[in-house]
């Protein structure tokens, strides 16, 4: 990425940083009000419909007693019953015996009452007067439960009685099996009736509509169902509160992370500025770490790892300074360099030693071209070694882009420089993914052989992954090895080559040159002969 592109992009991302925390603050206030809102609304409705339940379990039970009760209809005793029934009830006005759709008589007497027109007959047989007109008055306050040959009347309001508190929260009682036509048992203030269709076949339910946040709640007992509806007002002001409290600290979040990430970047850029001087410089050098054959203990090669030592002194690793260097575009110039350094270290060292090789590491830049197969081409060209005497590693993050991988690994491998996946298993890539590529070694990362022996969930991955680099053909080399038990499954489980702590730390050139003089036969045989 160009320095222009960083820039831009960093700035983006403080831009984001700075704006996403205060609106997650304020959509989770909206969510915080409309959850207390909803509460609110589905305790009104629930309490509502426990009340009508409680109307119409009255009811039924003041019929079902008359019914049961033998006495002939109107009768004194009758009366007397009827007028116990209204006497022990909380909600029924009046309980009566209906005679061709009129209260012959009831609790309240002998004299007669029409129950009105406006009649329901619900599937159960209930027959429900919603309008009892009471004298000349029209708007009837009263509603009438009949079952069989008896009433109970109620006023419609009683189940409304306690929510004086909120005044403009709408309530409604209605009948589920009333659908379009009706009207409510109950109600105060605006219902849609449509707002049913929203239960489905749930209990209950809570919608925001047009200018109301609604409950909907549906009785256990009966075919009734509960609606409360809260002006959007509440929920708007109440949301207002919590953003109040929560938008203030979402802002200070967005703010302390954009300014992280400018920091953040600040600090990559003067690192990725360093970078840029240390190459000009000159300020890097390498570490060779022995690779091993597990079954003789014959170093056959060596990882170059780049070491950066600052003009102060001070000693960087590449796990700092490579990432930054792949985000900010050096990288192909520290790759050059590497290969420059190999040249200088190793001179005609892979002459003498044609069995030896240098694993040089690889990035997903320096795959975006073929020029790298000319430099490698070159440094064989200058040093006189074979292309056998150099492994290229790339990890599971430079095969992303599978089509110039593809291309280079291809030239590479035509030359006969071999190639290794490195760091194998620490994400990226599937198994058809790699099959898909031309690969000779898989290096087994080191967090998986860490894992050997021990109750790490991740113990088991590495047999598998053997088995899986086995049936794929490709030669292994374990990373990281520090211990013998580890060394010893992997010998075990028929792992050929190994680095690690165990046989070498990252050493110099001159001292692995030196620490090669006489283990390799090639070497000995010369100094065999004196030359
Ligand atoms: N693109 C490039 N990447 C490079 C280059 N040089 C190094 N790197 C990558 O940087 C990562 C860190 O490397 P380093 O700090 O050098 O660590 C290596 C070894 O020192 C370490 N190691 C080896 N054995 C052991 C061990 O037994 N224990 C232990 N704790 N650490 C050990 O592992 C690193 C080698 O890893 P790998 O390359 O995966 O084999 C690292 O990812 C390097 O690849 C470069 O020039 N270019």
């Amino acid at each position: 990425m160009g320095k222009r592109a960083l820039f831009g992009t960093t700035l983006l991302a403080a831009a984001i940083a700075a704006l996403v925390p205060p609106w997650l603050a304020y959509r989770e206030a909206e969510y915080q009000a409309y959850r207390t809102e909803a509460d609110f609304a589905l305790g009104y409705a629930r309490d509502l419909m426990r009340r009508v339940d409680e109307t119409g379990s009255q009811a039924f039970r003041g019929i079902e007693q008359l019914a049961k009760s033998g006495y002939p209809p109107c009768s004194a005793q009758s009366q007397e019953l009827m007028r116990r029934i209204d006497l022990s009830s909380t909600y029924i006005q009046a309980i009566g015996y209906v005679r061709g759709g009129v209260l012959a008589c009831s609790s309240m007497g002998d004299h007669s009452l029409a129950l009105g027109t406006r009649t329901f007959r619900t599937s159960r047989g209930v027959l429900i007067h919603t309008e009892v007109p009471l004298g000349k008055d029209s708007s009837s306050p009263l509603i009438g439960i009949q079952r069989g040959d008896y009433a109970a009347l109620f006023h419609r309001d009683l189940p409304l009685d306690t929510w004086t508190a909120v005044p403009d929260v709408s309530l409604a009682a209605l009948h589920l099996e009333m659908r379009d036509s009706g009207t409510p048992m109950t109600n105060r203030g605006y219902v849609d009736r449509s707002w049913l269709a929203r239960l489905e076949n749930r209990r209950e339910v809570t919608f925001l509509t047009g200018q109301y946040l609604v409950a909907v709640v549906r009785s256990d007992k009966y075919l009734n169902a509960g609606v409360a509806a809260v002006p959007r007002a509440h929920l708007d002001r109440r949301t207002a509160a919590a953003a109040m409290r929560l938008v203030p600290a979402g802002t200070v979040a967005g703010l302390a992370l954009a300014l992280a990430i400018l920091l953040l970047a600040r600090r990559q850029m003067s690192i990725a500025n360093a970078l840029r001087h240390a190459l000009r410089k000159d300020e890097f050098f390498l570490l060779y770490q022995p690779i091993v054959e597990l079954a003789t203990g014959k170093w056959v090669g060596a990882e170059a790892l780049l070491r950066w030592r600052r003009a102060t002194g001070e000693l960087i690793g590449p796990d700092l300074f490579i990432p930054i260097a792949e985000q900010t575009g050096t990288i192909t110039k520290l790759t050059g360099r590497v290969i420059r350094l190999v040249q200088r270290d190793a001179g005609r060292f892979l002459v003498d030693f044609p069995g030896f090789h240098i694993a040089l590491n690889l990035s997903a830049s320096d795959l975006r071209s073929t020029a790298i197969v000319d430099l490698l081409d070159r440094l064989l060209a200058q040093t006189g070694a074979r292309p056998a005497n150099l492994i290229v590693e790339l990890t599971e993050r430079a095969l992303l882009d599978i089509g110039s991988a593809r291309k280079v690994i291809s030239a590479l491998r035509k030359r006969g420089i071999e190639v290794a996946v490195d760091d194998f298993g620490t994400g990226y890539s599937s198994l058809s993914y790699l099959e898909s590529l031309e690969l000779d070694y898989l290096k087994i990362d080191r967090s998986f052989i860490e894992a050997i022996g021990t109750r790490a969930p991740t113990s088991q991955v590495v047999s598998h992954i053997i088995r899986m680099a086995d049936a794929m053909g490709l030669r292994m080399i374990a990373e990281g090895v520090e211990t013998q038990a580890q060394a010893d499954f992997l010998i075990a489980n028929g792992v050929q080559y190994a680095q690690g702590w165990l046989f070498a730390k990252p050493i110099s050139f001159d001292e692995l040159s030196r620490a090669l003089d006489g283990t390799l036969p090639e070497r000995a045989d010369r100094l065999a002969a004196g030359q």
